[in-house]
């Protein structure tokens, strides 16, 4: 679904070339929940841009669903959930969630049909009429994960979508996306910072290291796919926990 060859990207600054990605290699497949965790300023989030035609690279290639971040992008094959919700308060959830179907130019009637079908999605059946201030901001992190699922795109590309909500809050969310993923059989590219989140919600965990941003382990998980919140505690569980945490060790001691 995914595929980075030889990925290279250095920025050009005032202070000097930054090295962001250097030589990263990575198969994702089709229905993967793949992770990306590693220190601030490893690459993760121009990885991510990367894949969605946000940043070009120097160097190497990167495919998604076989043909070029752009010509992925002009088809739709991917919806993109950023740091924060950012959501336009001036329009309604259903209106904010409607954007993209309306600069698509779907028919108003297919429009109305898939805005209740992804707020039933996320949970937030009713609210279509609510403006963003009137929800919490797991509900509204929520929003904008339907809004990314409106145009039903097969990837869904999530950077560090809930890593402003508290914990209680992001557990339940954690839960609510891989039912979410479960029933729709996407693939997710997810950035987080939180081992147990990674481990948590990933059918592959990739471990990066800064300066320059590469990858250091990927850890393909042995854990089923039905996973209640309390797999957290078992053995196996806390045995992948504990080598991503080994892998963000080593990325370190070699800066
Ligand atoms: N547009 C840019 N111009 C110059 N340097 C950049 C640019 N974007 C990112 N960088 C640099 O590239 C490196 C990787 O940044 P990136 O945002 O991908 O890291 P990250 O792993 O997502 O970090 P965080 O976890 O803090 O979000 C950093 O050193 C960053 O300063």
């Amino acid at each position: 679904m995914i595929s980075a060859r030889h990925l290279d990207l250095t920025f050009q600054t005032n202070d000097g070339p930054v090295h962001a990605l250097k030589d990263v290699n990575l198969e994702i497949e089709a229905g993967d929940f793949v992770s990306f965790i590693g220190p601030s300023g490893c690459g993760k989030t121009t990885f991510l841009r990367v894949m969605a035609d946000l940043e070009q690279p120097t160097g190497g290639e990167v495919l998604v669903n076989g043909v070029s971040p752009e010509e992925a992008r002009r088809a739709r094959a991917y919806g993109y959930v950023f740091q924060a919700a950012g959501l336009y308060p001036w329009r309604t959830i259903g209106g904010n969630i409607r954007l993209p179907l309306e600069i698509m130019g779907v028919p108003r009637a297919e429009q109305a049909e898939r805005v209740r079908r992804v707020l039933e999605l996320v949970e937030l059946a009713g609210f279509e009429r609510k403006f963003p201030w009137q929800l919490s901001g797991g509900m509204q992190q929520r929003a904008s994960i339907a809004r990314a699922l409106s145009f039903d795109a097969d990837i869904l590309l999530m950077d560090e979508p809930f890593g402003a909500l508290d914990e209680i809050v992001r557990d339940h969310l954690n839960e609510q996306l891989l039912k979410l993923w479960e029933r729709t059989g996407k693939t997710i590219a997810f950035v987080t910072h939180s081992i147990p989140e990674a481990v948590y919600l990933s059918t592959k965990i990739v471990v990066m290291s800064p300066r320059p941003g590469r990858i250091s382990d990927v850890i393909d998980s042995p854990l089923p796919r039905e996973r209640p919140l309390e797999i957290r505690e078992s053995p196996e569980f806390l045995a992948v926990a504990h080598r991503v945490r080994e892998g963000l060790r080593a990325g370190h001691s070699d800066v």
